[in-house]
């Protein structure tokens, strides 16, 4: 039997890493690029606001105008009309004269000042004010926001809710973004079952499929189903081949150890794909196995569900939304300290499913229960995976430890463990 060489999980991602391709550039309309990747940089077309504007409900004065109030000494104001958002005023404003205006309603020309209306006494003939205004006081200016011509997000950010408004004030009906890879999802494995389906002695029902489309629609990347096989070493390489043909990357689940029926490493070597590593030394999902052809990825993951789940969170996702043009494709990495002792030791570095939660004394994170490489529980509880390095053992609670967060729009520039 061959023994498989471990490689660093470290290694491991830069591997794959290397062998990325940029997909190329497509414009969509604005409405459906949430989660898509810019293919170009949101460059401030004209300034925000684009006027100088009213941040409150109140009146537009000359500051001058205020010079000398006081609560003995208030001063009086003349209502020359009113100015609502989306209005102009008509005149200038002159000595002693106030629009009554609204909140976001262009200053008018010769007014300085904003009094909100709390701060006024209205009279017969406008208000009164017990202070002095400063020229500029309560004014949203020109260009405050954004200055025209500013390179307000780079190119290769992804597009969440925040980006659609900044888009959307700049007019963007239509951006320039990077396509998006079709994955292809295939369950391997003569156990498994339909989630419909009733439990027979000695079968599962398959749970890796439906989580793995579910890790790739949270990443923002669409899939190609292609359902279960049985471990039939022609059927699954006739199955493979043809998904191949048909997108970008394919993720397998199951078949990728030693066993009898792990035929997928047989399957790559029919193919002619160059197998980038078969063995990872992380727990779970040691027995990650990826491999190319061509531009085209082949994730061969884990069959136990928490090594399956890990091995797409570190491998196949950041390769994905690299493919997208993400800069920023890696999980989120933080500090925090360990809720509970763990004592196991720790051979390979392990990713430990847990839980984060912000206590008075920080950032904490606990184990999110049973946690070996086949749990799924744990997958279903946890929210972020806790990194204990290879050759470490005995932490205690406390102590600070490496944390990746899982399900966090936004992602890392680097990969830092
Ligand atoms: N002699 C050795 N045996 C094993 C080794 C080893 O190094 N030497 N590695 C162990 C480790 S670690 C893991 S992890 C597993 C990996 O196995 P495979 O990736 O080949 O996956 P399978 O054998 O197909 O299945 C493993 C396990 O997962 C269940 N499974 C499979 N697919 C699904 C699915 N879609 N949904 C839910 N559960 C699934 C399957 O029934 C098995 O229980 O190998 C160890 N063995
Ligand atoms: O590859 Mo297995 O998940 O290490 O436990
Ligand atoms: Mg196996």
């Amino acid at each position: 039997m061959e023994i498989r060489k471990p490689i660093p999980v470290a290694d491991a991602v830069m591997h794959i890493m290397n062998h990325v391709k940029k997909l190329g550039a497509e414009t969509i309309v604005l409405e459906q690029s949430i989660g898509r990747v810019l293919a170009e940089p949101i460059v401030a077309r004209h300034s925000v606001p684009p006027f100088n504007r009213s941040p409150y409900d109140g009146f537009a004065i000359r500051a001058e105008d205020s010079k000398g109030a006081s609560g003995d000494n208030r001063l009086e104001f003349t209502v020359i009309g009113e100015i609502g958002a989306g209005y102009v005023g008509e005149r200038p404003v002159e000595k002693k004269e106030a629009y009554r205006i609204m909140t976001g309603a262009q200053i008018p020309t010769g007014a300085d000042a904003v009094v909100m209306f709390e701060q006024t006494v209205e009279t017969e003939s406008g208000f009164t004010v017990r202070k002095p205004f400063e020229t500029g006081e309560n004014i949203s200016f020109k260009g405050e926001d954004a200055a025209e011509g500013d390179v307000l997000i780079v190119e290769g950010t992804l597009i969440h809710a925040g980006t659609i408004a900044l888009l959307a004030t700049f007019g963007y009906a239509e951006v320039s973004v990077y396509q998006q890879p079709v994955v292809g999802v295939l369950s391997t494995g003569t156990e498994l079952l339909e989630v419909t389906d009733e439990l027979v002695p000695g079968k599962i029902r398959n749970s890796n499929g439906p989580m793995v489309k579910a890790q790739l629609t949270r990443a923002g990347v669409p899939f190609k189903e292609y359902g279960t096989t049985k471990d039939d070493l022609d059927a699954c390489t006739k199955l493979v081949e043809r998904a191949l043909e048909e997108t970008d990357a394919l993720i397998t689940t199951g078949g990728v150890s030693v066993g009898d029926y792990d035929y997928l490493p047989t399957i790559y070597e029919r193919l002619g794909a160059t197998v980038l590593f078969n063995k990872v030394a992380m727990r779970p999902g040691s027995v990650t196995t990826v491999a190319v052809l061509g531009d085209k990825f082949l994730f061969g993951l884990s069959g136990n569900p928490s090594a399956c789940f890990t091995g797409f969170e570190l491998f196949a996702r950041p390769a994905l939304l690299a493919m997208m043009g993400n800069r920023a494709p890696y999980l989120p990495h933080l500090k925090a300290y360990l809720a509970e002792d763990f004592t196991k030791p720790n051979p390979f570095t392990r990713f430990v499913r847990a839980v984060w939660k912000l206590t008075e004394n920080g950032l904490a994170a606990a184990p999110a229960g049973f946690n070996k490489s086949n749990a799924v529980s744990s997958i279903a509880r946890g929210n972020c995976l806790i990194v204990l390095p290879s050759g470490t053992r005995g932490y205690s609670a406390g102590d600070e430890v490496d944390l990746l967060l899982i399900g966090s729009e936004q992602g890392a520039k680097d990969w830092v463990l």
